[in-house]
């Protein structure tokens, strides 16, 4: 089975500090894999630099098989960052046009979804509980309700890879459940691979099947025996 996401000897330098020391790491596709570890140990490095957000200093990855410079088909991955507060909410775009917006690249910027195109939105609107919402100003909504506004936007493409940096940040206990339960939905039910950072291992436990730990630089499969989930101890090499 080919994997979705490879980094092969994937090495970042930021700041002159190099955070990640030659990472092999392989997701694929059914994987549901945690991504732990200490602040600063560079969990968020390693997806960026994976989605070619960050320049690497050595090593190579691969998008489905396709080298990171070549690979185009974007709308099978969706990422949600870190702190999505950061983002401009006070845009004035509704909801609806900001989970449409992602689906620009098929319809072009200037023209308006179609109506399969409006379909998928309002269903993905349904699975975040935001069709209520859908009219609503991003401005106007609380901090979950624009978080859960970014996962819809993640997901309308459908997509394969799901990378997720500390998704349930901002979302009350009910919201965080749900965001999980459609998580290993996707998952189960369209083979989704779904990598999540967190920092509550405990929330995730019996839905991953894998979870790898970074630090020194170096990605890891802890030496844990956990219901759900299946670790060995080895390094990643
Ligand atoms: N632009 C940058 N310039 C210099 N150093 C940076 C830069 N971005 C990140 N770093 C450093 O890289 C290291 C890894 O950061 P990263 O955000 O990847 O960690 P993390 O594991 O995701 O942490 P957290 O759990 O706190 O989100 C940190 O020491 C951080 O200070």
């Amino acid at each position: 089975m080919q994997p979705v996401l490879q980094t092969s000897e994937l090495s970042v330098t930021q700041g002159g500090r190099e955070i990640l020391k030659g990472i092999n790491w392989q997701v694929f596709p059914g994987d549901f894999t945690a991504l732990i570890g200490a602040n600063g140990a560079g969990k968020s490095t390693l997806v960026k630099a994976a989605l070619g957000l960050l320049p690497l200093s050595r090593g190579e990855v691969r998008l489905f098989g396709q080298l990171l410079h070549r690979f185009k088909k974007w709308d099978q991955i969706g990422y949600l960052a870190q702190n999505s507060e950061a983002i401009n909410f006070g845009f004035p775009a509704t909801v609806t046009e900001v989970v449409s917006s992602q689906l620009c690249a098929a319809t072009g910027l200037f023209r308006g979804p179609n109506a399969d195109q409006r379909r998928a939105v309002s269903a993905v609107l349904a699975q975040v509980g935001l069709s209520t919402k859908a009219r609503s100003l991003l401005g106007n909504l609380s901090g979950g309700e624009r978080q859960r506004v970014l996962i819809a936007r993640m997901l309308v493409t459908s997509p394969q890879l799901l990378i997720l940096d500390e998704p349930t940040t901002g979302l009350d206990e009910d919201n965080s459940r749900v965001l999980l339960e459609l998580l290993l939905k996707l998952n189960q039910e369209q083979n989704a691979a779904v990598v999540i950072i967190t920092h509550h291992l405990a929330d995730v436990a019996g839905l991953v099947n894998q979870v790898y730990s970074l630090s020194g630089g170096k990605l890891k499969l802890p030496p844990v025996e956990s219901e759900g989930a299946s670790f060995s101890s080895s390094e990643v090499m």
